[in-house]
């Protein structure tokens, strides 16, 4: 049995973490509260997406360890563990075809355009899927408390240039 409490997220809701993973790609993501995430990407193929409110499953499964998993209105699928102790981080990311085929199309403030993403995924192509399985070094973390919508709130490419030294 472990000797934590799988249902106490208080040591992850708050978060606010920037990491890279080790294909080079830069991402952001602050976790809102327990079913909820916002997030940014500032390189990749993806480069200036941003997401508030993503709804998400989170748990806790170790010590210092959460997982978060969700299903995007792009059809795109991610499950990520966060390993707070060993700032160890993993990320798999489940691209349907169409976005590696034209990965401009996601690349918005995702929340002004669901009904066009959704007409995307609906539209495919979905298959192959594409799979990024990729681990990433945690380069920042902070706490931000719950719900507070000011830590992700414009592109990546509209934040200084010294982000994210300008918030230590
Ligand atoms: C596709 C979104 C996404 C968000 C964060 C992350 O680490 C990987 C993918």
């Amino acid at each position: 049995m472990s000797n934590f409490d799988k249902h106490d997220l208080s040591g992850f809701v708050g978060k606010h973490l920037v990491y890279t993973y080790d294909n080079g790609w830069n991402y952001e993501i602050y976790v809102k509260n327990d079913n909820t995430l916002d997030y940014r990407i500032h390189s990749g193929i993806v480069a200036n997406r941003w997401v508030k409110d993503q709804q998400a499953y989170i748990v806790r499964v170790g010590e210092s360890v959460y997982k978060i998993s969700w299903t995007e209105p792009t059809g795109t699928d991610v499950s990520l563990i966060v390993n707070l102790g060993d700032k160890l981080f993993h990320g798999t990311i489940f691209f349907p075809r169409w976005v590696i085929n034209n990965p401009e199309k996601t690349v918005c403030f995702q929340n002004d355009h669901i009904p066009l993403m959704n007409s995307y995924r609906d539209a495919g192509p979905a298959y192959p899927t594409e799979v990024i399985d990729e681990f990433a070094t945690i380069t920042f973390v902070r706490d931000c408390g719950a719900n507070n919508d000011s830590v992700i709130d414009c592109a990546a490419s509209e934040l200084p240039k010294d982000f994210p030294a300008n918030l230590r």
